[in-house]
């Protein structure tokens, strides 16, 4: 009887936060590095669903990094990035477009309508949700071209809207085109970044294979709970922050510019991780704020 007991007054732990978010827009990157566990796949997205049935509209960004590796290992392709990019021949942008918006976001999109959600897929050339231009690196002064990789130009975000209001769940992958039609691949966190601005997202939340940000990554006592836009440069300077955290940094900021309210970085390793940062006072992972 008490553990019955005990699981409504756990219940009821939520209804604060079942309350604060209810009719709120929440964005989710959800990075290939935390896709690669099955179970925690399903129980991470099972619990989409069951934000959507509170009353939260969830839209997801989702990435998918390590399997593009995957298809380039099995067709002998280098794998190469240059600060968080991919570099990104003619052929290789086929295959991440392949992946991306065939394999990655029908897995998703699946997963979601098989636990009782309304999910629809989305490519940024989807109701041209997604204008992009090619990107350059600059690199000591000089301006470095990495193929077909893309930035955001603009953000055609009615499609979302459209369907939020419609009950659904947008599953958004990162691949957009230009004017012209040219593909371009953009680093998910940018896209997401971008969405979360557009949406003016209540809530914008990374999930990927770390706890958040960390002064020292084989130390989980080392995780930063909050972090400032200022505190977060001094980190990049000092190279505490490097590789695949720097577009999501970046990515933080920028929907903060643009008016997303509360961002956080989680780690998509721990179970249920989604809703321990929704649902309870302390959350888990970083929060990062201006
Ligand atoms: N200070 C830091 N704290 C935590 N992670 C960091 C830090 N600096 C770099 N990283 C790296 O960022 C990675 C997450 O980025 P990435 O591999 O691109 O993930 P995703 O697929 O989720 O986008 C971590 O696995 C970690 O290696
Ligand atoms: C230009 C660029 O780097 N694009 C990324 C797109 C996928 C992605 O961002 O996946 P994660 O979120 O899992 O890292 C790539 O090709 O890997």
């Amino acid at each position: 009887m008490e553990k019955i007991i005990e699981k409504a007054n756990i219940l009821l732990e939520a209804m604060p936060y079942i309350k604060e978010f209810s009719g709120k827009t929440i964005v989710i990157k959800y990075g290939g590095s935390a896709m690669t566990d099955e179970k925690l796949k399903q129980d991470f997205i099972r619990d989409i669903v069951l934000m959507k049935y509170v009353g939260m509209n969830p839209v997801v960004v989702h990435g998918g990094g390590p399997a593009i590796n995957e298809i380039l290992k099995k067709v002998n392709k280098k794998v190469e990035f240059i600060e968080g990019n991919r570099v990104t021949d003619i052929e290789t942008v086929e295959l991440v477009e392949m992946v991306l918006a065939g394999k990655v976001n029908k897995d998703i999109v699946a997963i979601i309508n098989k636990n009782g959600g309304k999910a629809i897929g989305l490519s940024g050339k989807d109701s041209n949700l997604i204008l992009a231009e090619k990107k350059y690196i600059e690199k000591n002064g000089e301006k470095i071209d990495i193929g077909y990789v893309g930035k955001v130009k603009k953000i055609n975000i009615d499609i979302v809207n459209t369907l939020i209001e419609k009950g659904y769940i947008p599953v958004v992958c990162p691949v957009g085109s230009d004017e012209e039609g040219t593909t371009y691949n953009i680093n998910a966190d940018y896209v997401a970044g971008e969405v979360a601005g557009a949406l003016k997202a209540d809530k914008f939340i990374f999930v990927t294979d770390v706890m958040g940000i960390m002064r020292d990554i084989d130390d989980k006592g080392s995780l930063i709970n909050k972090v400032t836009e200022e505190e977060v440069e001094k980190l990049i300077n000092n190279k505490i922050i490097v590789g695949g955290m720097l577009p999501k940094i970046s990515a933080c900021l920028n929907a903060l510019d643009k008016g997303a309210g509360k961002v956080h970085i989680i780690n998509g390793k721990i179970e249920h991780s989604l809703l321990l940062e929704i649902f309870t006072k302390e959350g888990i992972g970083t929060m990062i704020v201006k």
